[in-house]
């Protein structure tokens, strides 16, 4: 990988939002559809990487937050909701997208799931294109500031990338100071290999993202397939002796559960049975070694 600065900064996006407000075109627009990362049943992975975005000063993770769901009442949407909240409180920052037309009860049920303490929050109000009275702009932006503190309003349209990169400026403000979870040259790769490598990446971050305040990198070591059955062989690399420990739990407990998920996921991905072995390796530095970034490849 190439060099980055010392203030580099990295970390997760959610976009959220009613239906039809504009947040798949505003996320295409973003990361263009050749990152785009599609699964055959997404709306069952939490948290999976939609695409990834790196200029000079920032690497941008977008997220996906599957079961968003305000359309129905009943008790497993509001179980996903609940999903939905806690996956929310994991991204650095959440972009919440409502239209020019201004606020609806639903963007209302949206906001509702967001945690009134966040500080994260910056409103796309899309579809500007279709304001007849632009002057109708800053009024909504006061009456948006009344409802929730948002770090940033940033009035976009999506559908013609205008004042997106706007909004990548404010996103990026909100991003901690992180080396590059991702090799820019890696993540447009689609295969199975790299969406399992990530999908175990994903993972262990859920676990113990709290403990663990670096990136972990995951190499995928073995990979054969049949028609019914796939066997994996995975490493997580940590940069610390002491992370080990961390990841692998007491009585390996935290490693187990973070195959267990990755094996459901990587199942449903693949449609087929796993065999899943995850292993834990210390490797000092690799965050600043391009060599070993190399040979971390996902091919
Ligand atoms: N005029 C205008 N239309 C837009 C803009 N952005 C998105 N749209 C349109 O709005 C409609 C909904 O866009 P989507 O991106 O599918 O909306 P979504 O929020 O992802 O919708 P769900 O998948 O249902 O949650 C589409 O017909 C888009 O073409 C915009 O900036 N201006």
């Amino acid at each position: 990988m190439t060099e980055y600065p010392e203030d580099f900064r990295c970390g997760y996006i959610a976009v959220v939002g009613r239906p039809n407000v504009g947040k798949s075109t505003l996320i295409n627009t973003i990361i263009g559809e050749k990152v785009s990362i599609t699964s055959k049943k997404p709306q069952t992975t939490r948290n999976r990487v939609l695409g990834v975005v790196t200029n000079d000063k920032a690497q941008f993770i977008f997220v996906d937050t599957p079961g968003f769901q305000t359309k129905y009442g009943n008790a497993l949407i509001r179980g996903m909701n609940r999903s939905v909240r806690s996956t929310l409180g994991e991204t650095d920052a959440v972009v919440l997208v409502i239209e020019s037309s201004g606020w609806k009860s639903a963007d209302e049920k949206v906001l509702e799931l967001i945690s009134p303490q966040a500080k994260n929050v910056i409103l796309a109000i899309n579809k500007v294109d279709l304001m007849k009275d632009r002057d109708a702009l800053l009024p909504l932006m006061a009456q948006s500031m009344a409802k929730f503190p948002f770090a940033a309003i940033v009035p976009v349209c999506a559908e013609k990338g205008k004042q997106v990169s706007d909004l990548m400026a404010e996103i990026e403000k909100l991003l901690p100071e992180n080396p590059p979870f991702f090799d820019p040259d890696i993540y447009t790769d689609k295969s199975p290999r790299f969406l399992a490598a990530e999908i175990i990446r994903e993972k262990a971050f859920r676990l113990l993202g709290d403990e663990l305040p670096y990136g972990i990198a995951v190499t995928i070591d073995k990979w054969s397939e049949d028609d019914k059955r796939a066997e994996i062989i995975a490493t997580l690399i940590v940069e610390r002796e002491a992370h080990k420990g961390i990841v692998i739990g007491a009585q390996g407990e935290k490693l187990r559960e973070i195959s267990r998920l990755a094996r459901a996921d990587i199942g449903e991905m693949l449609g087929k049975n796993v065999y899943l072995e995850v292993w834990v390796r210390v490797r000092k530095g690799w965050n600043d070694d391009a060599r070993a970034l190399k040979t971390l490849g996902y091919e």
